[in-house]
């Protein structure tokens, strides 16, 4: 579902353009089952919408006969709203939602479900969070973290129709993971409740084991229209299928190039499924961007192709070749940064909105050094999702309890966190509540250990050296004077952690200290960023005004007049961790979705150094070069 964020909803658009051919043919199909292979910009939503309207007024199919199904909520508001337009404003009894919402519909009649029996996000993540912390051989460093990776998991599982018992988890000991689930289970049948996913499997169930009404339902939806059809997965498409037969009057749009939720259960597959089991189907192909120029589409071409599993779609173009795309090559985050906030300002000196303006990133991470200097130059900006504060990591607190002991600003608690990382063998009963004579009360409890008393004076001598240092200098100091690093690599052995994942945490707290002069800058920096961010996640006024940052997966359906995507190397786009988990070619549909976000202007950035590492540009930027 596409969103102009220059005030056209596609809604008026939509009224003046005539639809092409392809398009048209899509429109006009009657009876029985088709797929709709698309593009991305290929008015995919108009179709849709121009399909209803022919449903209803030439076919005279009942409103309430048709049954559209979206991604997300938010696309099924716009299409009423598209189709109420085109209707001269008339509301029709269409039903419109999601797959969870239509399926929750069905469940709500056939068992009387109401509210209190469903399991709310934040319910699940307080109930999975229990069983998390009852596993007594499970080790983790962010909980956070494994909490919404166990919970998607728990997701996947359902959707996909997995066994449990023979499940491998990705995410830890196989054995440990079924046991949360089936806690989790258990804990939400004794409950009473269902959570989202269960809504799937259970209108599954509902009509496996009840023909009955399944036949009231395929009576009353009579047509069914499937948009994002390439993010459907398996129990989706089993209910839909029962639910289209024997009519199989099923009108399925997607574009399997830009399937980018494997990774949550979808499954692009299902497109191809969709030809094996409706072999019948019509196949219709709406090959042409209207959304970008013909530089842009060529390029992302370039990159697509390179994917194996894809229905192969000769892509044309309706608008000029336009602008070039430009790959500019910086130096590292900072510089990067730097370069944004330039071009950022000579569109918007162009006459471009600022609101049409987009810069898009694989991971939070990669965007933290652009957001700290958007913050500090007062650019407005808005986020969408919540980005998480890198200073809030256990490692950067380690260091900030270091440093404010290191500014005189002694306290137990701080005290605490640090005296045994790295490893002093210190004891908590030593340490006793005056933060005064805090010191020499841990030299008093250890009065007959010579080199207990030896440690301690190290450690206060090491810390009153970084309070005389620069940030930078004084993180270098404490990871290898101090032997912070050594900390680091026991942690990650101890909690059978990717040691790399937490020293690129880490060498990111030593680059961003790299512009303050004291400790005290630094501390100050912190809490404006901080207050900052948490500024953006109130979606209001002010923070709902400027250029947009989101990642790659939050731009799917979106368009802007500029796109600049950031740190376009290895290890970040395909992230490294995804690469492992959902193979190369849906980092390469992530990538492919973002470059055709943009309408007229595309332009692509790589670091060479990041984190004091040499990196090297992103394979999809080489293959844009590609014969070249
Ligand atoms: N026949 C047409 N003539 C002119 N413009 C069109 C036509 N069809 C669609 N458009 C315009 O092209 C743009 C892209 O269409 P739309 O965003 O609906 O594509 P989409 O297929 O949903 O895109 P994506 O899958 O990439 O999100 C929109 O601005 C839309 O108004």
């Amino acid at each position: 579902m596409p969103v102009s964020y220059n005030g056209a909803t596609g809604t008026q658009k939509a009224r003046r353009t005539s639809l092409s051919q392809a398009q048209k043919s899509a429109v006009l199909h009657g009876k029985g089952p088709c797929l709709v292979l698309a593009g991305p910009g290929s008015g995919k939503t108009m179709t849709i919408v121009n399909r209803i309207k022919y449903l209803i007024e030439e076919l005279h199919v009942r409103p309430e006969e048709i049954l559209v199904i979206t991604f997300t909520k938010y696309a099924a508001t716009e299409m009423k709203l598209r189709l109420q337009s085109s209707m001269e404003g008339k509301k029709l009894p269409v039903t419109m939602g999601t797959f969870h919402g239509i399926y929750y519909g069905i469940l709500k009649w056939a068992y009387r479900f109401g509210p209190e029996n469903i399991l709310s996000e934040e319910e699940k993540y307080k109930l999975v969070r229990q069983i998390v912390n009852h596993q007594d051989e499970l080790e983790i460093m962010d909980e956070e973290d494994f909490l919404k990776d166990v919970i998607t998991e728990i997701g996947v599982v359902k959707n996909n129709r997995n066994q449990i018992d023979t499940y491998e988890s990705k995410r830890c000991r196989p054995d440990i993971f079924r046991n949360i689930y089936q806690e989790y289970e258990r804990e939400r049948k004794q409950l009473r409740k269902i959570d989202f996913d269960d809504m799937l499997v259970l209108c599954y169930q509902l009509f496996t084991s009840r023909p009955d009404l399944l036949k009231l339902w395929q009576e009353k939806f009579q047509y069914i229209l499937i948009d994002e059809f390439q993010d459907i997965n398996q129990v989706q498409y089993d209910v839909i299928k029962m639910l289209a037969a024997p009519q199989n009057n099923l009108f399925a749009v997607g574009d399997d190039d830009q399937s980018i939720y494997g990774f949550r259960g979808a499954d692009a597959k299902l497109m191809f499924q969709f030809q094996k089991d409706y072999p019948e189907a019509k196949q219709i192909l709406l090959d042409i961007n209207y959304r970008s120029t013909a530089n842009i589409v060529k390029n992302a071409l370039k990159v697509i192709e390179h994917n194996e599993v894809r229905f192969d779609k000769a892509i044309k173009t309706k608008k000029k070749a336009g602008k070039s795309l430009h790959v500019q090559e910086v130096r590292d985050s900072e510089e990067e940064s730097r370069y944004i906030a330039e071009e950022i300002a000579s569109r918007i000196a162009e006459g471009v909105l600022a609101e049409q303006i987009a810069v898009l990133y694989r991971v939070h991470t990669d965007a933290r050094a652009l957001v700290e200097k958007l913050i500090d130059s007062k650019i407005p900006f808005q986020m969408k999702e919540h980005m998480p504060n890198l200073y809030q990591h256990f490692i950067a607190k380690d260091i900030q309890a270091y440093f404010r002991i290191a500014l005189g600003k002694l306290t137990r608690a701080d005290f605490l966190q640090i005296m045994n990382r790295p490893k002093r063998y210190i004891s908590r009963d030593s340490v006793s509540g005056k933060e005064k004579s805090l010191y020499d009360d841990v030299r008093k409890f250890y009065k007959d250990k010579a080199w207990m008393i030896d440690r301690i004076d190290q450690m206060e001598w090491d810390i009153k050296m970084l309070g005389k240092m620069a940030p930078y200098a004084a993180i270098q100091y404490l990871r290898k004077r101090i032997g912070y690093d050594e900390f680091l690599r026991e942690y990650a052995t101890q909690h059978q952690m990717q040691k790399s994942d937490l020293f690129d945490v880490l060498s990111e707290i030593e680059e961003a200290a790299k512009p303050y002069e004291t400790l005290q800058e630094w501390f100050t920096h912190i809490e404006e960023y901080s207050i900052a961010l948490k500024m953006k996640e109130q979606k209001s006024g002010e923070n709902r005004r400027g250029i947009h940052l989101m990642t790659m997966h939050a731009s799917k359906g979106l368009e802007f007049d500029t796109v600049y995507l950031i740190h376009t190397n290895e290890g970040c786009i395909p992230y490294k961790r995804a690469l492992e988990e959902n193979g190369l070619e849906e980092e390469r549909r992530l990538f492919y979705v973002a470059m055709t976000r943009a309408k007229e202007v595309l332009k692509i950035s790589y670091v060479k150094n990041k984190n004091g590492k040499e990196i090297s540009p992103s394979r999809f930027v080489e293959e844009l070069f590609e014969g070249v």
